[in-house]
């Protein structure tokens, strides 16, 4: 849902992947979140890009998912 990768040089990359618009669900908050942790615990990254899959960012909050902004605002 939202896949980590170290790139080259300084920098790591996280992809949102949720088809067809890569919206943000619950699961794919937790892994942005997830993926920060990865990037801020390996002390050589020095920027993180966020991106879409397949061509796209992202369409936003996933309709119907009211658990987002629970998520987002609970969360430590
Ligand atoms: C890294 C950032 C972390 C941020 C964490 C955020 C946590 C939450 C906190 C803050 C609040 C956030 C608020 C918002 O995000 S507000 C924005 C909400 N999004 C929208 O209003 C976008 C609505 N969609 C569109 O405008 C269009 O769909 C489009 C421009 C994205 C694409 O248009 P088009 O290419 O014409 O395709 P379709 O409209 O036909 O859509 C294709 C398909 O995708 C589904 N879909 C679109 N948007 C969403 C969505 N947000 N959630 C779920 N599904 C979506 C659409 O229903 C179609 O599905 P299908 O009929 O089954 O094919």
């Amino acid at each position: 849902m939202a896949e980590y990768t170290r790139l080259w040089n300084c920098l790591a990359l996280i992809r949102l992947r949720n088809p067809p618009v890569n919206s943000i669900s619950t699961a794919v908050l937790h892994g942005i979140k997830a993926g920060l942790q990865k990037a801020l615990t390996d002390h050589t990254v020095k920027a993180i890009v966020i991106c879409g899959a397949d061509g796209k960012f992202s369409a936003g909050v996933q309709v119907c998912d009211s658990s987002v902004f629970y998520n987002a605002q609970c969360s430590p």
